[in-house]
């Protein structure tokens, strides 16, 4: 099978696909265009932007913006041994994305190699029928009434860190880097909502995660062939020696919560995510899915990491574009003082809070934490008058289509959440708008993400207002999610209420 994903099929993918005129940059031998797009990138990022300004496609995808104007809206480049094809049209995407395709495409080989020691097989890089079984199993943890019960939760996570911002400003440290804030924040929830621990005993795993990928997002720029990735080098060494940690940290949470149930002072394992995957962990299967200890802790890493990073950044940026635009923070905050009237909002209020949602929408517009959505065609498929042969990685640049001209209009790099006005009533953004991707391999997360994004923002708001400060450095990357490089200065005043 590795001579066939390896040599075959790539001859194979690039007849079709020059068969139907989708041409791209020349591959070389083994790194097919990874040099290319490294060097562009280290030309793009190596500075920061001249001002906060949001037309940031040429700095994250130089290699798009490049290959797209040389070759077209498809294109195809090389990762490696991997060929990809850049997808940007909507209607394909939306069909790709549909129930139909969800056993005919999935994550590549090279992705699964890529995480196999940071999020291993846990549902976000789980495909076919693995996946089916592992979304069926944490999607009730997900649901509207679960959510609710979190609300609590969530609040006084955030009165906590309320409080430090409060404490910090009273000794005349006004200005703050907010990304840590958001982070520790957002780890700090999906710990005890999920997992029922502290921030204090999830801290150590986040830190241990946040290692792990970095380390393994530097494998994606490495080349790779079957094999090499168990060659016993100082880098798998220093992987391997982390992923044991984070597997013993999360081994004691577990072990402790097992040992709850068992010695008789609780009556199940619990009703949050890590009570279903144990209850889970305990069901004889016949359909030949089992949900071993492997998987659950690969299921508790995957959800420590989707469930904080990408909030906290949805966070980091939305608070970034409210600094510096601050008509729309006093937008923001006259509608909170309606709505909730200092009170801290209620899941009812939530979803009243309009003005919030848009800038909300807005920010996760300019700035999708997750930029790219990846996918391989397991089989041969159809898409419209696109053929995918099987082994062709699909790439989908949601950065890209967030600030295309042609479907958003001139003002596409402008903050305007305006824009976003009556969405849920008779506008729909449709396609052009996936931060979230969409089908149902979607985030599972979503609801969760967004009822917490607008607690957080809500009680920030009415206890702060808040400028971009002079030490503040416009620079996003990209490793893995959309990051502000140096993070997000602001300086805060409180509010006397
Ligand atoms: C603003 C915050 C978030 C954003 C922008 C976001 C975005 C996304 C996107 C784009 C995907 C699809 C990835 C792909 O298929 O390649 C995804 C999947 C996923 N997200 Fe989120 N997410 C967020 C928050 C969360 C939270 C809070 C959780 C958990 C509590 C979560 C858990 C997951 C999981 C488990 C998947 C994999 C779902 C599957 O493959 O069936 N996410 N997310």
């Amino acid at each position: 099978e590795t001579i066939s994903c390896y040599y075959l099929t790539p001859r194979r993918i690039k007849k079709v696909m020059q068969r139907q005129g989708v041409h791209g940059p020349k591959p070389h031998f083994l790194r097919g265009n990874l040099n290319e797009v490294a060097s562009l990138l280290a030309m793009t990022t190596c500075n920061d932007m001249d001002s906060v300004h949001h037309d940031i496609v040429s700095r994250l995808l130089p290699h798009y913006e490049l290959w797209s104007q040389q070759y077209g809206k498809r294109f195809i480049y090389w990762v490696g041994n991997e060929p990809r094809i850049c997808l940007t049209e909507t209607e394909k995407i939306k069909e790709l994305l549909s129930s139909k395709y969800t056993n005919l495409s999935g994550k590549s080989w090279l992705q699964q190699q890529n995480s196999k020691h940071f999020i291993g097989r846990g549902l976000l890089m789980a495909n076919g029928e693995d996946w089916y079984h592992q979304r069926h199993i944490v999607a009730p943890a997900f649901m509207a009434d679960k959510l609710k019960s979190h609300v609590g939760y969530m609040v006084e996570c955030t009165q906590q860190m309320l409080q430090s911002l409060k404490s910090k400003v009273e000794i005349g440290k006004t200005e703050v880097e907010i990304g840590e804030y958001m982070s520790q924040l957002t780890a700090d929830i999906i710990s005890r909502t999920e997992f029922d621990s502290s921030y204090e005993k999830g801290k150590r795993i986040f830190d241990l995660l946040t290692s792990l990928q970095h380390l393994c997002a530097q494998s994606s720029r490495r080349l790779c062939f079957p094999g090499s990735r168990s060659f016993p080098t100082k880098y798998n060494r220093e992987i391997k020696a982390l992923k044991v940690e984070v597997e013993r940290l999360l081994m004691e949470i577990i072990q402790s919560r097992k040992e709850c149930a068992e010695v008789g002072r609780s009556t199940s394992y619990g009703n949050d995510l890590l009570g279903m995957l144990l209850t889970e962990t305990q069901k004889k299967r016949t359909n030949g899915f089992s949900f071993n200890l492997q998987l659950l802790m690969d299921e508790c890493k995957t959800f420590f990491f989707t469930g904080h990073e990408t909030t906290a950044l949805l966070l980091t940026w939305t608070i970034m574009l409210l600094a510096t635009n601050p008509s729309w923070q006093d937008k923001v905050r006259t509608e909170l003082s309606q709505v909730c009237n200092g009170e801290t909002p209620t899941p009812e209020q939530l979803s009243k809070l309009t003005m919030l949602n848009m800038v909300i929408n807005e920010s996760l517009r300019l700035y999708p934490p997750a930029s790219l959505l990846p996918r391989m065609a397991f089989e041969d498929i159809k898409l419209g008058d696109l053929e995918i042969p099987k082994g062709l990685s699909i790439w989908i640049p949601v950065l890209a289509i967030h600030h295309s001209e042609e479907l958003w209009g001139k003002d596409v790099h402008e903050f305007k959440p305006e824009r976003f006005a009556g969405v849920g009533k008779s506008y729909a953004p449709g396609l052009n708008f996936m931060p979230f991707a969409a089908g149902p391999r979607n985030c599972v997360g979503q609801a969760f993400a967004l009822m917490e994004s607008k607690i957080i923002l809500a009680m920030l708001l009415s206890r702060f207002s808040f400028t971009i400060s002079k030490n503040y450095r416009h620079a996003p990357i990209v490793v893995l999610t959309l990051k502000p490089k140096y993070g997000v200065q602001i300086c805060l005043k409180p509010l006397s209420s």
